[in-house]
């Protein structure tokens, strides 16, 4: 029942004041990449006021419950947060690149289903979206097992040099990707990452939001390689904090050769 408000004793879905702020917010949201209205940084004082210091799982259940009860937010939330564990669980990384950093939730998931000693770098365009995250994981004690780094792969190659010059990225050095940034650059990033050679055969590349907002291309590219570099599994589920709205979750196995 958490989508739904109650008007006069009758259910109504989709009424959520956050849920319109946030549709109503949707062209800031892809330009400025926060909502608009202070969201991202209520979460991270909601969190450090209310949840428990050094308790990851106690932070991940209170983002959830800001996200479901007070402001809708775009983390990959915590259905398609399962499908995401379930991959990390699989592929046991020791180096996870994600690209779209936010607030920082996916990478608590992440960082809680690995194996120890494994680390998340996680590529962020928005710096104060950055410094939201820093603070969420220093709450949650995990503060020293991932580095955010500010930028976008797409930036001429500034990114992806800091990365393997100062963070030891190397070929054949990632064991995960997670794909939850623009989806327009979903298919370019990861033909960056190739090109680089940074994937070791055996890795694993999850995508968020393959319908919603879509990432046509992407999705087109994995059904034509499937057989030919890239084993694919679709994942049907719902987006972030919404039980009736459907997404797609692409979970894709690197086989080269
Ligand atoms: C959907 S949110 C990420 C949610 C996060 N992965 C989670 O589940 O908690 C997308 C983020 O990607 C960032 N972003 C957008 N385009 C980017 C790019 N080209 N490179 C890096 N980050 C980007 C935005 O600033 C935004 O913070
Ligand atoms: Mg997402």
């Amino acid at each position: 029942m958490r989508n739904l408000t109650e008007i006069g004793g009758r259910r109504l879905p989709f009424l959520r004041w956050s849920a319109v702020r946030m549709a109503l917010g949707m062209r800031h949201l892809t330009t400025h990449w926060q909502v608009g209205d202070g969201r991202e940084e209520a979460l991270a004082q909601h969190v450090v006021r209310t949840a428990r210091e050094g308790d990851l799982d106690d932070v991940i259940r209170t983002i959830d419950a800001f996200s479901y009860e007070r402001s809708l937010m775009m983390h990959v939330g915590d259905e398609k947060g399962e499908i995401l564990d379930a991959a990390i669980r699989r592929a046991a990384p020791r180096r996870v690149l994600e690209l779209g950093t936010y607030c920082g939730y996916s990478a608590l998931r992440m960082i809680r289903a690995m194996p120890a000693g494994g680390h998340v770098y996680s590529v962020e365009f928005l710096a104060a979206n950055a410094d939201i995250a820093r603070r969420i994981w220093a709450h949650a004690g995990i503060g020293d097992r991932v580095t955010v780094v500010v930028g976008s792969l797409g930036d001429g190659g500034a990114t992806m040099a800091a990365l393997e010059d100062e963070h030891g990225f190397a070929a054949g050095g990632v064991d995960l990707v997670f794909l939850d940034h623009d989806k327009n650059e979903y298919l370019p990033d990861l033909e960056r990452i190739g090109a680089r050679g940074w994937l070791r055969p055996g890795a694993i590349v999850v995508a968020d939001n393959v319908r919603v907002p879509g990432a046509p291309q992407y999705r087109a590219h994995m059904r034509e390689r499937g057989g030919a570099g890239w084993a694919t599994v679709e994942h049907e589920t719902h987006v972030e904090y919404q039980s009736l709205i459907r997404d797609l979750v692409l979970e894709s196995e690197y086989q080269p050769g």
